[in-house]
């Protein structure tokens, strides 16, 4: 699989893969500053809520050689102001604030007043949260992949792959360690509109693999559902709350429901840097809002009349009781949630 990112240290730079080409063309984007960071995450050339937290986390390293001429104090001030552009670009995934408050952190427990040690530090730690998130990936498909029977149809919905993560995905990378154990695995990918992250990445990262996909509209679940093709639903998040809530890319909730109406397993793959136990439901979560172009074009054409009014939310919240079980790098949590999530996760997040 392509990388998502890769810090280039001849040129101290960060290169992402470009998301919005794929899959018609695979591109690179080279980040020079935070701001390129922000504008990349912001126009979702790199998404994903692990992938966009490693991201950011690498611009407050361009945010600090950026600042590598100023006095201590002054460098603090700027990495602050950079931390909050880069947090303000996606308001949903709470793995973009976990990675730079991680990265604050790291800065404000320094003995050293040196910048230029203190860069060194901070492109450690954003090394470390990228290696933790790959490392952390693997782990979940261990523990989830038990959950797939020997022989499934696996449904999914955006993309939870690797393309979102350092690597490997956390949806997707159950599903990856549930063929790479021996099961015969198929996946229905939705479309996902109204970006297509479904039909452009989730299905050319299963092509990728060898993994037998098969693509189709949102629109499609129920039926698809009622007779009888699907097994089990994974999905990934943006943020959970401490009751076990979920927030992912709008539709999933709409996916939930049906799974639940039809008798399926709904199942929730992603790191604990997801989880946002200062939140207690899902009603509390910032819900992103984005430009009315996503809904009235495709692809660069216009499929809706100029002037028409357009709501874009680009996630929903799936509530705790619809969620069979929720796939971490530290085991699988079933509910109660309230009680195992905190039991889980601790007093990290
Ligand atoms: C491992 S990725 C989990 C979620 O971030 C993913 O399911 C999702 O909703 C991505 O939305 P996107 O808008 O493409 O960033």
């Amino acid at each position: 699989m392509l990388e998502t990112m890769r810090w280039l240290p001849g040129e101290n730079c960060l290169e992402l893969l470009d998301q919005t080409r794929l899959p018609s063309e695979v591109a690179f984007i080279k980040c020079r500053s935070y701001r390129d960071v922000a504008a990349a995450i912001k126009k979702l050339a790199v998404r994903g809520a692990p992938a966009i937290g490693a991201a950011a986390a690498y611009g407050l390293v361009l945010a600090a050689q950026e600042a590598a001429a100023c006095s201590y104090k002054e460098m603090i001030k700027s990495l602050e102001t950079a931390a909050g552009e880069l947090k303000s670009t996606r308001p949903t995934a709470v793995n973009l604030s976990w990675a730079l408050e991680r990265m604050l952190g790291r800065l404000r427990e320094a003995a050293s007043r040196d910048l230029a040690l203190l860069g060194g530090l901070l492109l450690e730690e954003a090394h470390a949260i990228y290696n933790e998130d790959l490392a952390g990936n693997r782990k979940m498909g261990e523990y989830g992949q038990v959950l797939i029977p020997p022989k499934a149809s696996i449904l999914t919905h955006c993309n939870a792959g690797a393309l979102a993560t350092a690597g490997y995905g956390t949806a997707l990378g159950v599903i990856r360690a549930a063929k790479e154990a021996g099961k015969e695995i198929s996946v229905f990918a939705d479309e996902t509109r109204p970006l297509l992250q479904g039909a452009r990445l989730t299905a050319w990262e299963m092509l990728q693999d060898s993994i037998p996909v098969t693509l189709i509209t949102d629109s499609m679940v129920g039926y698809l559902m009622a007779k009888g093709k699907v097994d089990l639903v994974i999905v990934g998040a943006d943020r959970i709350t401490a009751n076990g809530d979920v927030a992912n890319k709008i539709g999933t909730y709409g996916v939930a429901v049906l799974a639940r109406t039809h008798g399926l397993p709904f199942y929730v793959a992603a790191p604990v840097s997801t989880v946002d136990l200062s939140l207690d439901s899902g009603d509390k979560i910032p819900i992103e809002e984005r430009e009315q172009n996503e809904i009235t074009h495709l692809a660069g054409c216009q499929v809706a009349p100029a002037g028409v009014q357009v709501w874009n939310p680009a996630f929903d919240v799936t509530p705790n009781h619809l969620v069979t079980a929720i796939i971490t790098e530290r085991g699988i949590i079933r509910p109660p949630y309230q009680e195992n999530l905190r039991k889980t996760i601790g007093q990290d997040n």
